[in-house]
């Protein structure tokens, strides 16, 4: 039987050890480290996502400032917020939920939050330092998969990883956490031709496709780690939602450890943010 990672577990112990180093901030007389998160408009999934940020924040004693904009905002008023923010000694992460309206451009928004407050890590900034080795914010959703397959790989030299998906957000930044590792890296896509023979070489897969099921049992090896970083909402047979990832997992016994979904990734992605706001802040406090 493979071993499920407990992604819910092991977010809490980041949680736990942040709430720490926010006390230990507190307690020396500095200032809570504070957290803008900007919604513009209101899909349902971001609303619910960024209602589950703010609540850990308040757990873990990060002061949260949630910016609610409509849907029409025009990009002049984003960026200006974020001017704004750049500016307040108070605000030590800065976090603009995606996607965003298609009148306005990501790229520009993103460009526009301060690197050293980027808690996303989506900053061209802390994109180059990251394929660089050369520190910086690091993205959350990476960050959070290089520690779940730390509770089960000691050493990544010489290993075989997959990574399914070749995103800004998830399968570039992680292919570049996984070759700082030493391990021999293989970033596939929607081209890559006979995707099932290429992953069946893994050592380790991390699928990060955004296609519900996409990676089935006969694709791993076996005593391979496979991480799910795929989130879909799908409606059941009763007419229920609920969320599927990117591997078919009950077809992957033979696998040494997979993650959930859901119970994986996305609690990580979570507690990451809140770690990269305390981050943000340690180094604004020496700066
Ligand atoms: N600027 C920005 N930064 C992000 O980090 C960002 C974003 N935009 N846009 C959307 C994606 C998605 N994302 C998730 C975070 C947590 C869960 C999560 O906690 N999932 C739970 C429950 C999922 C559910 O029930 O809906 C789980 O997997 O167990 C999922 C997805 C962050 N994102």
């Amino acid at each position: 039987m493979a071993q499920i990672i407990d992604g819910k577990a092991l977010a809490a112990q980041v949680l736990a050890r942040t709430a720490a180093d926010v006390a230990e901030i507190v307690a020396a007389g500095g200032d809570a480290p504070g957290l803008a998160v900007i919604l513009v408009g209101n899909d349902p999934a971001s609303e619910v996502y960024v209602g589950r940020k703010i609540a850990q924040c308040r757990k873990a004693g990060i002061r949260s400032i949630e910016h609610r904009l409509a849907a029409d905002t025009p990009q002049e008023v984003v960026l200006g917020l974020i001017d704004k923010l750049n500016a307040d000694p108070k605000i030590h992460g800065i976090l603009v939920q995606l996607p965003l309206p298609r009148h306005i451009d990501a790229a520009l928004v993103l460009d526009r939050i301060d690197p050293g407050k980027d808690v996303d890590g989506f900053h061209p900034v802390n994109v180059g330092r990251l394929s660089t080795g050369t520190g910086g914010l690091v993205p959350c959703t990476p960050l959070g998969v290089m520690m779940l397959l730390d509770s089960v790989i000691e050493d990544y030299r010489g290993l075989n990883v997959v990574v399914i998906g070749k995103s800004n957000i998830v399968g570039k930044p992680v292919s570049m956490l996984l070759l700082e590792r030493e391990a021999t890296v293989t970033v596939t896509h929607i081209e890559t031709k006979d995707l099932p023979d290429v992953a069946r070489k893994a050592d380790v897969i991390v699928a990060a496709a955004g296609a519900p099921h996409l990676v089935r049992g006969y694709w791993v090896k076996p005593g391979a780690v496979v991480i799910d970083v795929g989130i879909t909402r799908v409606v059941d047979h009763d007419g229920n939602t609920k969320i599927v990832g990117d591997c078919a997992t009950h077809e992957l016994e033979h696998a040494k450890a997979v993650t959930p979904v859901p119970g994986g990734v996305g609690p990580m992605t979570i507690a990451c943010l809140l770690s990269n706001t305390v981050t943000a802040a340690k180094r604004a406090a020496v700066a």
